[in-house]
């Protein structure tokens, strides 16, 4: 099975961070997940999460640090999940795929029915 190369961001606004939602039409409906979406031919790791981020929630990021990538494999796909921290620099947010958005205290990002390749992500996003 191929495996896609897709990058995210964990978006900080000063002590949480945001989620979405995916919708009801997408893969892994009602998911959560943190914005961000699969890299171009080319495309360098943090211009993909910070073209994924303006694509879906209209806001400019600043990335920060790149964390552990998550290899999980899906019932029908596989993925490598390429998270990076990132500040909110400027924007007004607009969902434009996804069904919802939330921000989130850092303990109570498990609370979430989070996309099974973001669960070590987000533990070890609760450990930093
Ligand atoms: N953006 C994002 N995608 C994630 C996360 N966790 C996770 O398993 N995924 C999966 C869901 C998608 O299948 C894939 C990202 O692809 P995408 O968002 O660009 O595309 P998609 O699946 O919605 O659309 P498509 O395959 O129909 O073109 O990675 C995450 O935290 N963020």
């Amino acid at each position: 099975m191929k495996t896609i190369l897709v990058t995210c961001a964990i978006i900080h606004f000063d002590e949480k961070v945001l989620a979405v939602q995916r919708s009801k039409s997408m893969k892994l409906p009602l998911k959560w997940e943190f914005a961000g979406g699969k890299i171009e031919k080319g495309e360098s790791e943090i211009d993909c999460v910070k073209r994924e981020v303006f694509e879906e929630l209209n806001i400019h990021i600043k990335v920060n640090n790149r964390l552990t990538p998550v290899t999980h494999t899906y019932p029908d796909f596989k993925i490598k999940l390429i998270p990076f921290t990132a500040d909110y620099i400027s924007g007004d947010l607009k969902l434009k795929e996804h069904a919802d958005a939330v921000l989130v205290e850092k303990q109570h990002l498990l609370d979430l029915d989070w996309a099974a390749a973001d669960v070590p992500v987000v533990e070890e996003l609760m450990a930093l």
